[in-house]
């Protein structure tokens, strides 16, 4: 029964998976037991029932979610309805779970005995030693090395003259299996955060392969706080595949060996290699990604989230909590590896618009030609009457669909955008894009019960009506919303949106606030407005469509992308498609053939319509810079966000052509807008441009940053849309020489051809 050629209908497996791994719900005080969590275990067994979309339990009250704990802003206030109570330095050990095997506290700076949940017994009531396996590897270096701290004791309220912690992960990349075989043993039953107590996967209940990160998804979440140093060793049991991980939003100052870019910071983890990242971590939040290949898209990503003391964040007495629970991480979803798309096909499946939308891994998907519906968990995020949340979003998406999420009945005041505080302002409903986060405060001051959230994809993304569902729920009321679920039509009123599509971004008007029009709570360097900076780079970019008889000329392998409409398609940044050298520009820069290289005044001879070097611009270090990235693609709506490695830069303008006649915006018509000063640029005094380090170009429009050079490195700029990176859509400033740069560590693993003479016989 039940399961068709592509997915099964969670329903019926898990009522199969339950008899299995029974006692979850026929002997629910065995499962107590077997789980050795809290009480509030016995709820999970209602949430398959057929046919509702009941969410089985909060992420609050439950056990070894509490890996999570509760990190808290003020510790002057308690959270009543908290099982495992705040973390704040009075708490002592108790606070965190895992503490309360080990006598000493958590500011001693040393390990813990035991850093794992207890053990736990499988189906035949043996003692599982699965978990021990499964993280041996993290175990023994954290019990090797007492300098170390683990996830749970780094994810913590931060407080100024504490000292800093090093903070140790170990990811495990492999393949796996949503709805796989772990799910016989146990049904999750939290947003994990760095271990998962159970390793099924379940995202919106279609079965099909991925590539996970200690068996989860999202992979585990980083949270911890500023100065901490983080230790992730990555370790690749991908079969056959590379990988490097970006630690997106981080500065990587002094550790720009470790920005995790192919070919530019370091030579990509082999399979069955390990490879250990080292940085710290600017505040704010941020997020981590595969940026090899198409692995982000099927699955390889998570949060992270560094935290600073509240005196140290002009918005903090905006909030009264910052839960470790309250990160809301945002991805696209295929039911098939993200190969299938690319280069593209023509007939099934065409383009790269994804199935679904999932919230924290977390989402239901109903059949669009049966009308089934699975019911997995959605993600819930509770909160208590008349307190006042700070939630992360972050913005994993790797196609072209801008994400809109909405609060049923609750106002959102964003507080932060890409890490750095902005000047609050309240709206309804935020539009983000691949790569953007944004924080804001919710305040519980509605009638207490749940509510619903809603993520829509726009764009392309509007073909399938791809969004999903989540609630926010109001401790110890309901759990399922009294109003009708929303629907991609049908939606919950948007009402003052930040970030609006049509970007009329330099007129009065109150349905809409653009990221132009955010103001920066920080101080901005002076240098950064004044009226001419030392560097202007124009960069338009558009794509390159190709004829399929140039295309496909014999002896030729020229790479393209598939576009929606049969559109064989390369990315240029003006006029140069990206490829990547064989070896990193970090590393190993002498081993590169100069010719590799290119940007807009150097073009390789006879380099023709469809450009491919290693496109490179070089930046002294220091320089005040400005960078106009112009729209140039023809026809379709899509609105690009370009994303800055090793910087937060200043957004000092966003617009679109004045000028009526003009249809199109390209390079040239930029050129003659900033010659007559008509191009939008906010730096009167007084002007505080926000400082992000993800911004979408609108359709049509140009976007004006301005960052000053203080960063020495080879930084990718580049299209944060996925499949827009893998056909050229980057360019890398090279900051400084390398000389302002810190040595790679020893023995950094090398690559590049090997092309030796040929020997005869
Ligand atoms: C004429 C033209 O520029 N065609 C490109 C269309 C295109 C390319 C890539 C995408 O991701 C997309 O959605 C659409």
């Amino acid at each position: 029964m039940g399961c068709s050629a592509r997915y099964c209908l969670l329903t019926l497996t898990m009522c199969l998976v339950s008899e299995q791994a029974f006692g979850v719900r026929v002997m629910p005080k065995r499962k107590k037991e077997a789980i050795g969590t809290s009480e509030d275990q016995s709820t999970s067994a209602s949430w398959w029932q057929a046919g509702t979309a009941t969410p089985f339990r909060d992420t609050l009250n439950n056990g070894f979610a509490s890996t999570h704990g509760i990190v808290q802003t003020h510790p002057t206030g308690n959270d009543p309805f908290s099982t495992f109570g705040t973390v704040d330095s009075t708490a002592g050990p108790s606070s965190n779970p895992f503490a309360q095997t080990s006598g000493s506290g958590p500011l001693s700076g040393t390990f813990r005995s035991n850093p794992l949940p207890p053990l736990t017994r499988n189906g035949n009531g043996k003692l599982g030693l699965k978990h021990l396996d499964f993280t041996s590897s993290a175990t023994a270096e954290l019990r090797r090395n007492s300098a170390l701290s683990a996830p749970d004791e780094c994810a913590r309220a931060c407080r100024e003259n504490e000292p800093p912690r090093i903070c140790y992960y170990h990811f495990t990349l492999e393949f796996y299996t949503v709805l796989g075989a772990a799910c016989q043993v146990c049904t999750p039953n939290a947003t994990n955060v760095v271990w998962s107590h159970c390793q099924c996967v379940l995202a919106d209940g279609v079965e099909r392969g991925i590539l996970s990160t200690n068996r989860m998804l999202p992979g585990p979440s980083i949270q911890v706080c500023e100065n901490d140093k983080v230790v992730v060793d990555v370790e690749n049991h991908m079969e056959g595949m590379e990988v490097t991980i970006h630690w997106h939003g981080i500065w990587q100052r002094g550790s720009q060996y470790y920005d995790g870019v192919p070919f530019v910071t370091q030579c990509p983890i082999q399979q069955g290699n390990t490879f250990r990242y080292q940085w710290q971590g600017n505040a704010g939040t941020h997020f981590w990604h595969a940026h090899t290949g198409l692995q982000k898209l099927d699955g390889l990503y998570g949060s992270i989230v560094v935290r600073q003391p509240p005196s140290k964040d002009p918005n903090s007495h905006l909030y009264d909590y910052d839960l470790t629970t309250h990160v809301m991480l945002l991805s696209d979803w295929l039911h098939e590896d993200a190969a299938e798309r690319y280069p593209g096909r023509l007939a099934v499946n065409t383009g790269q618009d994804p199935e679904n939308v999932l919230i924290n891994g977390k989402g239901q998907f109903r059949d669009p030609n049966t009308g089934f519906m699975t019911n997995t968990p959605l993600e819930v995020f509770t909160i208590t009457p008349g307190r006042r949340y700070r939630f992360r979003m972050i913005n994993a998406f790797a196609s072209v669909c801008p994400a809109q999420v909405t609060f049923e009945g609750h106002n959102l005041t964003v507080i932060a955008t890409d890490g750095e505080p902005v000047q609050p302002v309240q709206v309804n409903t935020i539009i983000s894009f691949s790569g953007e986060r944004y924080d804001f405060v919710i305040e519980a001051n509605n009638i207490p019960g749940a509510y619903w959230i809603q993520v829509r994809g726009l764009g392309e993304c509007g073909i399938k009506r791809a969004q999903q569902l989540g609630i926010l729920r109001y401790a110890r009321g309901p759990y399922q919303p009294s109003t009708p679920s929303p629907t991609y039509d049908i939606g919950i009123p948007q009402g003052v949106v930040m970030n609006p599509l049509d970007a009329r971004c330099n007129e009065p008007r109150n349905d809409a606030i653009c990221v132009s029009q955010l103001k920066n709570a920080r101080h901005i360097d002076p240098a950064i407005l004044q009226d001419r900076p030392d560097v202007k780079i124009f960069l338009p970019f558009r794509f390159f469509v190709y004829r399929p008889e140039m295309l496909f000329q014999p002896n030729t392998y020229n790479r393209y992308l598939v576009a929606p409409q049969g559109d064989h398609v390369i990315s240029l940044i003006d006029e140069i498609s990206y490829m990547s050298p064989p070896a990193p520009l970090i590393s190993q820069y002498d081993d590169i053939n100069p010719d590799q290289f290119c940007n807009g005044d150097n073009r390789p001879a006879d380099c023709g319509q469809n450009c491919m070097c290693t496109h490179k611009i070089d930046i002294p270090l220091n320089a005040v810079v400005e960078i106009v990235l112009v729209d140039e693609v023809q026809i379709v709506n899509l609105s690009h966000p370009f994303h800055l490695h090793g910087y937060a830069y200043n957004v000092v303008g966003i617009g679109r052509s004045p000028d009526q006649n003009v249809k199109k915006i390209n390079l040239k018509h930029a050129l003659d807008l900033d010659r007559r000063g008509l191009l939008e640029r906010h730096l009167k005094q007084g002007d505080l441009p926000p400082a992000k380090d993800t911004i979408a170009v609108p359709n049509n429009g140009y976007v004006i940053l301005r960052f000053r050079a203080t960063n020495p490195g080879f930084w990718l700029l580049h299209c944060h849309f996925l499949f827009h990176i893998v056909i050229g859509m980057n360019v890398v400033l090279q900051v400084g020489t390398q000389a302002d740069l810190p040595p790679v560590p020893p023995n950094f693993p090398t690559c590049g051809d090997h092309l030796p003479p040929i020997t005869a016989n």
